[in-house]
Order: C-alpha cells, then structure tokens, then sequence
C-alpha cells in the first residue's frame, strides 16, 4: 500500500501465504477505507487457505494507520455459501486447528469492521459476518448455519455468537434445523445493524463508512475493546472497566478536543491521539 488515497490489490508477501490453496481475497484501500473482497464467485466458497489469507489481511489491515474503517463483502450475488465441503475431509489437523481463531479475525481487529451480506451468507460466511462489528444487509440475504445436513455443527463461533445475540430457543431453530434467515427478519431479530432494498447495499455500506470517519479513532478502538472484553462479563464488572477506559480516555487529546469543538460550535478534528 502507498498512500491512502490510491486503489490497488494487496500483493502478499508473507511467506505463509505461498503454501495457501488459491488466492481468493482480494483487498482495495482507498481514502482510509479498507475492502476485503471475497472473490471466488458465483457462491465465494471459503477455502481453509482463504480463511489463514483472511486473518493475515486483517492483521495487516490493523497495524496500518492508512487504514481506518474495513468493510468486507462478497463479489457478485452472495456473500458466501460456507466452507469449502469438497475439501473438509482432507483438511490438515493444523488448519482445523486454527479454524475459530481465524474467523474472529474482525471481532480481534481494533478497527470498525462491517460486513455488506447479500444472497446467500452461510456457514462460515455467516460465522464472519458474526464476528464483525455491523452487518448490513440487503432483503436478498439468507443466514444459515447448515452445518446440521452435513452431519457436523459450526465450527468457528457461529452458534456461540448467535446465541448471544437472539438467544438460545432462536439458536436451536436456527441451527438443529438449518433454517434460513431473510435479511428483514435478521434485523427484526438483531443479528443485522440495517436492511435495504439490494441495490442501496453499497451506499448504505458507504453512509455508514462516513459516519464512522466522523469519530475519534482512539474512542471507536476503546469502545470496540471495551464491549467485546465486557461481553461475558458480569454486570458489576463491566461497569467498573467502563469507568476504568472513561477515565484513561480522559486523557487523551481526542477528549479534550470533542469537548473543545463543542464549546466552539465546530466540527472536532480528532486525530487519534
Ligand atoms: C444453495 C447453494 C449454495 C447453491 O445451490 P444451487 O442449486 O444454486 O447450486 P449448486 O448446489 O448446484 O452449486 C453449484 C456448485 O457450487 C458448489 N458449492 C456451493 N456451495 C459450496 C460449498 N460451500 N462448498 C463446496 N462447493 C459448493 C456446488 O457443490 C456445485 O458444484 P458442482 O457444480 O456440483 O461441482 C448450494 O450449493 C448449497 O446449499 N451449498 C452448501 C452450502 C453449505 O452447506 N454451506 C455450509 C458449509 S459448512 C461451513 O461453512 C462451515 C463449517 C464449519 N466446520 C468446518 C467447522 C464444520
């Protein structure tokens, strides 16, 4: 990557990635916005190579101060039908091993992640989806964790992190039955942040980009931790370590200036320090 403004496909270099089976992420950055592109059409199958390509460039993505927001889609009609199937029973120990830990790549990257689901997202595109901060949805989406009608059960967070956010009785239905869930009904139910008609997907994608730019990059990161970190915790803790991160935020010039912009009646200009 060059400068932040430029358009261009990510070379890998990373060694590790020379022994992947196929090349299947693409990466556009531009103007502090990252793309992951899942680009194995018509259905993005997700190969395991793919899915070690996948926490490299959001490592990579995280440790880049060009980049500020990472919106992750899939080319085409769907995000992704899931795991490769053709390849699950030659998978090697060592990526079986790392199947979770990868997946959560988006939910450990300290920057604002959205996932932009149309068509089918299921599977482990769904368990991706899961891991990011906000899922935007077009009306042509379909969740689903089918794993049941392949005789196994998800394997990278999937019906751990639904079950935390629709509960149990909805996480049965929707895994010991394979059900599909339409993009509507994922935002009545709180697994999607917004749902549009399917050609507004991209512009929704990008309003909400703009929004997050707006905003302190130190206060998104400390709140992003904050509500990850807090998730299982107990009421009375989450708020101590609420009070805790306010109080280091304090001293950060990104407070002062929020608070100074205010007085002011003017646009803060925050700087992430
Ligand atoms: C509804 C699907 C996606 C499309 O149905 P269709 O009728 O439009 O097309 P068709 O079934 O003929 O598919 C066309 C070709 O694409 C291949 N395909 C599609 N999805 C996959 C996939 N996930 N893996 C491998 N190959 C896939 C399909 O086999 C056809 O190939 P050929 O032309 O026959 O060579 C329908 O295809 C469907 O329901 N697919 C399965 C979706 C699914 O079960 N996804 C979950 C996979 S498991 C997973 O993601 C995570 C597992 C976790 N762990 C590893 C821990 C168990």
């Amino acid at each position: 990557m060059k400068d932040a403004n430029m358009t261009e496909t990510l070379t890998f270099t990373d060694p590790r990635l020379a022994e992947l089976d196929g090349f299947h992420v693409q990466l556009n950055v531009s103007n502090e916005r990252a793309d992951i592109i899942l680009a194995r059409p018509p259905y993005n199958v997700i190969s395991m190579g793919a899915r070690d390509q996948l926490r490299l460039v959001f490592e990579a993505l995280d440790a880049d101060d060009r980049v500020r927001i990472i919106v992750i889609s899939g080319e085409g009609e769907h995000f992704s039908s899931g795991g490769n199937i053709k390849g699950f029973l030659e998978a090697s120990p060592e990526h079986v091993s790392h199947l979770a830990w990868n997946i959560a790549a988006p939910s450990r990257c300290t920057k604002p992640v959205i996932a932009a689901n149309r068509g089918y997202t299921f599977g482990v595109g769904f368990e991706l989806s899961l891991a990011c901060d906000f899922r935007i949805v077009s009306e042509t989406c379909r969740y689903a964790l089918p794993e049941q009608k392949l005789g196994q059960i998800p394997g990278s967070g999937g019906s751990a992190r639904l079950q935390k956010i629709v509960g149990v009785t909805r996480t049965k239905d929707i895994v010991m039955r394979s059900k599909r869930i339409p993009g509507q009904q994922a935002l009545d139910w709180g697994i999607a942040t917004e749902c549009v008609p399917d050609g507004d997907l991209e512009q929704a994608v990008t309003d909400l980009v703009t929004e997050l730019r707006e905003f302190s990059p130190m206060a998104q990161r400390t709140a992003k931790k904050l509500l990850n970190d807090t998730d299982d915790a107990l009421l009375s803790t989450a708020i101590e370590m609420e009070g805790l991160n306010y109080s280091r935020l304090r001293q950060s010039e990104d407070f002062r200036e929020g608070v100074e912009a205010f007085h002011a009646k003017r646009k803060p200009a925050f700087t992430g320090r």
